[in-house]
């Protein structure tokens, strides 16, 4: 993995002030562009020649299109494809919102560095890395080097008071920014988001209710697996951090600070990096989508770059894709997270891009051409 000097202006991240971090993310949100038409139509010419009635290979051709558009090429390439895992603990834990103890974050950690957990697998299926980042877990881990991009042991319990300063918010999500830039220096031209957190479902439906208006019921689920009382324990908790936070909705990097999470701030700034470097990033669950909504409130352009996978059995997960604009494509009853829904989408990818380049055409083949 390369290093690289600069991000945004920055030398050394940990080093800016506020002033200097916020003129970072302004100078990144700023970069981003919308998509190149000409090469979507490029596209669209040359599925069009191929032996198929016209659209028949559907969200396919949609995904072909949408990678010919970042890459502003009617040739698109896959060159290397990786999996951010971003991981980060809550302290709203403290509230009982988890069936889980907080030390897995840290323990599952280890697990992926080992290449043992199911997004391993799955992204070893796939041919993708994984690369893997302490952006908050709230235990020391050995060695020491592995805390290096570490913002802080944890979140502030929401359901008593903020996240996160802004500072740190703008720090974990321009980290994220800097671990995705590193990822695409090195090759890498296909992203996809993962997370572990425990605690993570309940930042991430504040922030799902907090940006689509819808209530906190309709966007919270059970996370790792809570019954029916401490479901609706966790709705009180939620409903109490954004009363006794007041984020303001207008200021997303606020909202974010207030109610979010480490973890999340750093998928933010992945996704709005890998949209600034053209580079198109797969959307695993409802934290990863969390972010995502996060990355699009900053900079609404941001979306146009983001592929989605799955439909997560959380709740939530759905309405935060529709406010993107996005539809699940696969119904797997999944909700592991680390990436693993994302990671599926991979292959799908990459067969997109194969049909451009492999199938024949009328002319090649020499197959009739009629009205379909
Ligand atoms: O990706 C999802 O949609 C998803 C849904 C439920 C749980 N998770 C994972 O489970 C953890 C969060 O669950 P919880 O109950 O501790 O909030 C965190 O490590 C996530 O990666 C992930
Ligand atoms: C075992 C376990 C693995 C996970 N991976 C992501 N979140 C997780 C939560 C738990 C509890």
């Amino acid at each position: 993995m390369t290093t690289l000097k600069k991000i945004h202006g920055l030398d050394n991240l940990k080093k800016a002030d506020i002033q200097q971090l916020e003129a970072a993310l302004q100078e990144l949100t700023n970069g981003i562009e919308k998509l190149d038409q000409e090469s979507i139509s490029g596209m669209q010419k040359r599925l069009d020649a191929k032996i198929k009635p016209l659209r028949s290979l559907g969200v396919l051709e949609d995904i072909s299109q949408q990678l010919a558009g970042i890459q502003r090429t009617s040739q698109p390439e896959i060159k290397g494809k990786a999996v951010l895992l971003m991981a980060g603990d809550h302290g709203v834990v403290a509230e009982g919102v988890s069936a889980a103890p907080q030390e897995i974050t840290a323990q599952m950690f280890y697990s992926y560095l080992n290449g043992e957990a199911g997004i391993n697998v799955l992204a070893r299926n796939s041919g993708a890395k994984v690369i893997c980042t302490d952006i908050g877990i709230a235990l020391p881990l050995d060695p020491p080097e592995l805390m290096a991009n570490r913002v802080k042991n944890g979140t502030g319990n929401i359901a008593h008071g903020p996240a996160m300063t802004k500072q740190e918010a703008l720090l974990a999500l321009l980290t994220g920014a800097k671990v995705a830039a590193e990822a695409i220096d090195s090759g890498i031209n296909l992203l996809a988001t993962g997370e572990v957190g425990i605690g993570n479902t309940t930042p991430s439906a504040a922030l799902i209710s907090a940006f689509t208006g819808h209530t906190v019921e309709e966007v919270t689920g059970r996370g790792t697996g809570l019954k029916d009382d401490a479901l609706k324990h966790k709705q009180d908790v939620i409903k109490l951090a954004i009363r006794v936070n007041e984020p303001d909705l207008a200021d997303p990097l606020d909202t974010l600070a207030k109610i979010g999470g480490l973890e999340i701030a750093a998928l933010a700034g992945a996704i709005l990096e890998a949209a600034y470097q053209h580079v198109p990033i797969i959307l695993d669950g409802i934290i990863s989508t969390a972010a995502a909504l996060t990355a699009a409130q900053i900079a609404p352009l941001s979306a146009l770059y983001m592929i989605s996978s799955h439909n997560s059995e959380e709740q939530g997960h759905r309405i935060a894709l529709k406010q993107l604009g996005l539809k699940p494509r696969l119904d797997f009853n999944m909700r592991l997270g680390e990436g693993t829904g994302a990671a599926l989408m991979f292959p799908m990818v990459e067969a997109a891009l194969k049909i451009a380049d492999e199938m024949a055409t009328f002319e090649s083949a020499g197959v009739s051409t009629g009205d379909f």
